[in-house]
């Protein structure tokens, strides 16, 4: 379906709701550059590193599509989780599983009271944003800790520049391919109101530091469009 979920006057913060799961796929794809590049790139260095039997963890899976593409390029049995909080998302993301015919264990939580054990490889695209910033540090520790000796965490956020004029530059840039993705005015100006104080976006610099203080070994951006940025991460 496709989205206009801004079309029409909000006033309300941004959610997760049933409203923004029926058009989740679509939003992602015409909000995020690059985005099925950035899903292929995650799946190319995921399978780098797993061998069978490994278990991944997906945190804020929404609709398991980067699981289920996981499953179906792997040569080897993997135990897929996702996790989730919002039940929109995981009805979509269960009904998709069982067409697709992946087996992905699907876990409604909240990323900050499950524990991710046995992980060879952690996934969390885009939702790290949306967690406040303090919970944030305690749960990147959490997955380092949670992490085999040789795991790896690899993660996509928005992100922004610490020079004022190159961070205005960006976001009007994004807002020009959202115009051209078909977004009007008003509805990126809504959206950006509702996810004020709602998605809260580091420096790539912030993210790194973060990861370090954390205790993993190294960090580095893999792909990079303007303020959107996947990262890996190295136990
Ligand atoms: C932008 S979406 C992630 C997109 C997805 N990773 C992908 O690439 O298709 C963020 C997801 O994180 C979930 N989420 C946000 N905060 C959460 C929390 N505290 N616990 C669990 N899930 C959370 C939301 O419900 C939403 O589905
Ligand atoms: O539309 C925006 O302004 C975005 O920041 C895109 C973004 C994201 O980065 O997570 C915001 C909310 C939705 O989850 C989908 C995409």
């Amino acid at each position: 379906m496709v989205d206009k979920i801004f079309e029409k006057s909000i006033k309300k913060q941004f959610e997760f709701d049933e409203d923004v799961a029926s058009v989740f796929d679509d939003m992602l794809n015409r909000s995020i550059p690059f985005y099925k590049q950035m899903q292929e790139l995650t799946i190319d260095f995921a399978l780098n590193y797993l061998k069978e039997a490994d278990t991944v963890y997906d945190l804020g899976c929404s609709t398991a599509s980067t699981l289920i593409e996981l499953g179906k390029q792997s040569n080897v049995d993997l135990n897929l989780v996702g996790i989730d909080n919002s039940s929109a998302m995981l009805s979509r993301a269960s009904k998709k599983c069982k067409a697709f015919g992946i087996d992905i264990k699907l876990k409604n939580e909240d990323l900050l009271d499950t524990s991710y054990d046995d992980a060879k490889l952690v996934i969390s695209n885009y939702t790290l944003q949306f967690i406040r910033p303090l919970q944030r540090e305690k749960l990147i520790k959490k997955i380092h800790d949670s992490l085999k000796d040789d795991g790896i965490f690899i993660f996509s956020e928005k992100v922004i520049s610490s020079n004022k004029v190159l961070n205005k530059q960006c976001i009007d840039t994004y807002y020009d391919f959202k115009k051209k993705q078909g977004y009007s005015e008003f509805e990126i100006s809504q959206k950006r109101e509702a996810l004020e104080n709602v998605l809260i976006p580091y420096t790539d610099d912030e993210n790194k530091k973060m990861i370090l203080d954390a205790g993993f070994s190294h960090c580095e951006v893999l792909f990079k469009w303007v303020n959107f940025a996947t990262f890996i991460a190295i136990k």
